[in-house]
């Protein structure tokens, strides 16, 4: 409207034909009156009653207002004609692990230093960082209790680059990084929903995407160096961010690898499910399963009573081949036969699936089978009918629910999963139980589970091996991958096998034992025995504690946890241990006296 307005303006006005500078700079009243309204009235009034025009105050403002435009919108279009055709870029989401790795390097480069934009985060994002040590953590004094507020307090907050433009030089070249929050509408289970998502643009001068690349494989690298002895954990993302073609799996963890000599099993044992874990890995593998039309897939069935390593080997066997571990819950309510399909089929080339306790998520063998197998002798006829009775309770239950979120996970929708012809290849699966009697057949056929582990209660070496790990001084660092080496043994049919770890290597080295125990001196060394004790001491005392305990009565974790009340006295440990050992026995005793006399 002003601008016609002034258009109009122009058309009646006699520019000043006079060389003046007034001229120049000065716009004509009768246009500084179409952009602002009753400029002439406010321009008399200022001279009459100030004596000063105002005129030309006004039209240089508007001068450098139209020059300000201009240059900007000129920018604006050169820049974007610039990018168009001499810039690169790559957009990074920040669901993908390449979005961690460069925040990360960007982090530690120092690129938040120089940055005036910045977004400060908590210090210390899990209970692992404190293990970190570049975090500042202050030292503890261990003459006083632990508190953590205060520590937090100490613990120096992280910045990152906040969301908008960052530049920064690596190896004497520009970047530019931009990071960017969006509310987008999103796919997921329950219709469309609105999310906020982030991402990074990482762009540099040249019409090569090549320097950015480079940067990624950079902080890639510097990122998984850190990571080298850590092992990521993963699991199903909320149901609500579960989103179609979206990520389904969420890092929620990154913990330092369980070393594979701290599982205290039979050596023979673990390393035969080593030398299978490592055979099928081989990069030469997949090409020989193709070969012979296999399906490239393994499966493990670890078994056993509660506490006695079952867990602890799946995460050891992660770390061992440095897989991030995908953690399964059947459980778990809000997790569809639909959405186990996709996780699987989401997997990455190689990982650990790790299933817990398939016993427990009402795969067990078919419930009216059960009532078959248990009334036949007595009265066939009536199971069957009993059985067809459970069948109509079943489906009508389950008619009802069609409605409701989740319906559980069936078998045949667990078996769908697991070997459904989209379930990804090459996936290390872990399977644990307590119960492997109750598991249906067709989910531990071979093609399903390759190996079956079993584990028991711990045997008097296995006491010995927790004993003396338990008083022995904390090591810099537990056997590398690269360092557990391979040798052949024979196979059951006489033949050697080529990839096979040798079991010496997987117990404890004497050689750590051998470390000299000193009091501690400063409380990092808080695990170390007060009281000094020769490795050979150690491992006397280690002997005669085994043989306080009976064999295959206690699991380890039993064992673990009596040594952890008293883990920095082995003398009192082995002094104490009968009466634990009576006191257990007759608590378990009196526990099933009680459950046999409520059950007759
Ligand atoms: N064989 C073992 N070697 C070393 N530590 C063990 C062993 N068995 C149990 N533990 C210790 O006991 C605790 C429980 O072990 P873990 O969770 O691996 O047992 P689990 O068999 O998986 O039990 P559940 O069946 O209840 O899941 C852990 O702290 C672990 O360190």
């Amino acid at each position: 409207m002003a601008i016609n307005d002034a258009l109009r303006a122009l058309k009646h006005t006699e520019l000043p034909t006079d060389n003046s500078t007034t001229s120049v700079t000065q716009l004509p009243a009768n246009i500084l009156e179409a952009f602002i309204p009753g400029y002439s009235i406010i321009s008399k009034f200022l001279l009459d009653s100030l004596g000063f025009d105002i005129t030309l105050l006004v039209s240089v403002c508007f001068l450098i207002f139209g020059l300000a435009t201009s240059l900007k919108f000129a920018w604006k279009h050169t820049s974007e004609q610039f990018n168009e055709y001499f810039m690169s870029y790559i957009r990074i989401d920040s669901d993908d692990d390449i979005y961690d790795h460069v925040m990360e390097w960007i982090r530690v480069q120092n690129v938040s230093k120089n940055s005036r934009k910045l977004m400060a985060k908590t210090g210390r994002e899990n209970a692992w960082d404190l293990v970190d040590g570049d975090m500042g953590v202050p030292e503890l004094d261990p003459s006083k209790l632990v508190n953590f507020s205060n520590w937090d307090a100490k613990v120096p907050p992280r910045f990152q680059p906040s969301f908008g433009i960052h530049r920064f030089f690596h190896n004497g070249r520009l970047f530019q990084l931009t990071r960017e929050n969006k509310h987008v509408m999103r796919d997921g289970w329950g219709g469309s929903s609105l999310r906020d998502e982030e991402n990074i643009t990482l762009t540099c001068v040249g019409r090569s995407t090549k320097p950015i690349k480079d940067l990624i494989k950079v902080a890639r690298d510097h990122y998984l160096d850190k990571e080298k002895s850590c092992t990521v954990v993963r699991r199903p993302c909320p149901k609500e961010q579960r989103g179609r073609g979206r990520t389904l799996w969420m890092k929620v963890a990154t913990r330092p690898s369980r070393p594979i000599e701290t599982v205290v099993l039979d050596h023979e044992q673990k390393n035969r499910v080593l030398v299978d874990i490592n055979e099928y890995l081989h990069p030469s593998t997949p090409r020989w399963y193709a070969n012979r039309g296999i399906p490239y897939r393994r499966g493990y069935l670890f078994h056993g009573p509660p506490g006695t390593g079952k867990s602890s080997l799946a995460w050891a066997i992660a770390g061992v081949f440095g897989l991030d571990i995908y953690c399964i819950s059947l459980v778990d309510p809000t997790l569809t036969e639909e959405d186990l399909g996709m996780m699987f089929t989401s997997l990455p080339r190689r990982c650990v699936v790790l299933l817990e306790d398939i016993d427990s998520a009402g795969l067990s063998k078919r419930q009216e089978e059960e009532t078959v197998e248990k009334l036949k002798p007595e009265d066939e006829a009536a199971a069957k009918i009993g059985a067809e009775i459970t069948r109509a309770i079943k489906s009508v239950q389950k008619d009802g629910k069609n409605n409701k979120e989740n319906q559980g996970i069936s078998l045949s929708g667990l078996l769908n999963a697991i070997d459904g012809v989209a379930s990804h290849e090459g996936r290390v699966l872990l399977m644990t139980t307590n119960f492997p009697d109750k598991l249906d057949e067709a989910l531990i056929r071979p093609g399903r589970v390759d190996m079956k582990v079993k584990f028991t209660n711990a045997t008097r070496s296995q006491i010995c091996e927790l004993f003396t790990r338990m008083y022995t001084p904390d090591t810099p660092a537990s056997l590398a991958p690269e360092q557990i080496r391979l040798g052949p043994v024979p196979r059951a049919n006489g033949t050697l096998h080529q990839a096979t770890l040798n079991g010496s290597l997987l117990q404890p080295k004497s050689a750590k034992i051998e470390d000299v125990m000193t009091p501690p001196e400063s409380p990092k060394q808080a695990n170390t025995p007060t009281t000094t004790f020769s490795p050979s001491s150690i491992e006397e005392i280690a002997v005669q504690f085994a043989d306080r305990l009976p064999e295959d009565k206690f699991t380890p974790a039993e064992v673990q946890g009596f040594l952890l009340t008293r883990k920095k006295e082995p003398m009192n440990a082995l002094e104490e241990v009968e009466a634990w050992r009576d006191g257990v026995l007759e608590a378990r005793e009196r526990k099933s006296m009680s459950k046999k006399e409520v059950v007759p």
